[in-house]
């Protein structure tokens, strides 16, 4: 790795990639002028930016108390860029507005259906992610009087220990963690489900990462394992969705419900902007809702804790809005368990529940789960490889299932008193 030495001058040099000696001011320059003519859409030479970064960042010296544990940095384009180059058409921009609009309506009660989140529990190939939006299109608008229908699109996966953090982090998923790659394939496939005319879901889970991908989203998940985080409950009330806290890794509800009161204020905290410099960002606060989604390897969707979900929102001054994850907890990461869920929460909506705006269903192409090995091309077509998901057929067996039952009662239903 190179370093910068002082000359007698006092200027400090380097060894660069090709191996001449430059002196630091000239690598700065080579770099601003490199992402100038990238921020202002001109094409160069991808190299000529990386060669200029990495002498920048491999020269300057880590030894520093400050970053002892850190290797280096690599420095890459802003959210502002990406978005340049993968730009939402007029019309994708005006349905996500829509979108979210309609997720706020069912929140307050004014738009009767039930909110469904539904697919892959992470996306790890584009192919196979388009070939389910497809067909949970046509499925979504067989339906839509009934069920709004929003897809995951989860491209970051919290791990309670370590494991593949999802196709952000690792998009080659071999260790690489190119994570610029991961940004840009994100986002590029954000941008072709956003021209299906699907609204999309996804969980915020690295508070920059947001930043380059948020403009397609409609609804946003914040995890079990950080909804007691401030870092992610600032994050959340200047995202431009409606968030949905999962209760928290224990099963209880008390840190998502404190976690919705932190977002209905204004906050200040550090963000980048979309030009990629550090900044204060100053929030206007944002609405949501919890999820339930079980904990402590007990589950928490039946009538006996829902009603206690709704207590508990009660004596917080909160308005009894509950989604109910299927999937998780509640069903013990055993996908066969979550049309029993699903089942179970139908009857209490046949029932007379109010509180149940929303439900989530981990679903795929195909069944199960998949072990993520080194042969990548044996991985198995449509087949999650974070949790177990139901498969293609099931799914559209319980959504048709679920529409049918409550078209005649979704519609009379007071949501709020
Ligand atoms: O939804 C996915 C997983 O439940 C979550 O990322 C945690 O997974 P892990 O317990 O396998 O790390
Ligand atoms: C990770 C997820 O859920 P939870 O935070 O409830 O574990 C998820 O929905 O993908």
């Amino acid at each position: 790795m190179p370093t910068f030495h002082a000359s007698t001058s006092g200027a400090l040099t380097a060894p660069c990639h090709d191996g001449t000696l430059v002196d630091f001011r000239t690598l700065v320059l080579r770099y601003c002028v490199a992402t100038h003519a990238l921020t202002r859409g001109r094409s160069i030479a991808r190299p000529d930016l990386q060669d200029a970064v990495a002498d920048i960042i491999e020269g300057l010296p880590m030894n520093d108390t400050n970053n002892p544990n850190v290797q280096g940095y690599t420095l890459i384009r802003s959210p502002e860029a990406l978005r340049e180059r993968y730009p939402l058409s007029q019309q994708a921009v005006d349905r996500i507005q829509s979108y979210r609009d309609t997720v706020k309506r069912i929140l307050g009660g004014d738009d009767h259906r039930l909110l469904v989140v539904v697919g892959p529990c992470s996306l790890h190939d584009t192919e196979a992610a388009l070939d389910y939006a497809k067909r949970l299109a046509a499925l979504s608008a067989a339906v839509s009087d009934t069920l709004f229908i929003v897809m995951r699109a989860y491209f970051e996966k919290p791990r309670t220990t370590v494991g593949w953090k999802g196709l952000i982090n690792d998009p080659h998923m071999d260790g690489s963690f190119a994570v610029e790659e991961g940004l840009e394939k994100a986002r590029s496939l954000l941008v072709e489900l956003s021209e299906l005319g699907l609204p999309l879901a996804t969980e915020a889970l690295d508070p920059i990462a947001t930043q380059y991908i948020q403009d397609c989203i409609s609804w946003t998940a914040i995890g079990a394992r950080t909804t007691e985080s401030q870092t992610h409950r600032e994050m959340a009330s200047g995202l431009p969705s409606p968030i949905g806290f999962k209760n928290g890794t224990d099963g209880g509800f008390t840190v998502a419900i404190n976690a919705l009161q932190a977002i209905s204020h204004a906050h200040s905290y550090l963000n980048i902007a979309p030009n990629g410099q550090v900044a204060i960002v100053r929030s206007n606060g944002n609405c949501g809702h919890i999820v339930l989604r079980g904990g402590n390897g007990k589950p928490n969707y039946d009538a006996e804790s829902v009603a206690a979900a709704e207590q508990a929102l009660a004596k917080a001054s909160m308005p009894a809005d509950l989604m109910v994850d299927c999937s998780h907890a509640n069903s013990s990461k055993d996908p066969a368990n979550q049309p029993v869920v699903l089942e179970d929460v139908v009857k209490q909506i046949e029932q007379g529940n109010r509180s149940i705006m929303g439900v989530m269903i981990e679903s795929n192409i195909n069944w199960g789960a998949q072990p993520l090995t080194c042969d990548l091309s044996a991985l198995e077509y449509g087949v999650s490889i974070t949790d177990g998901c139901i498969d293609w057929s099931t799914t559209e067996k319980c959504l048709y299932d679920m529409a049918d039952r409550l078209k005649g009662i979704l519609p009379a239903r007071q949501r709020h008193a």
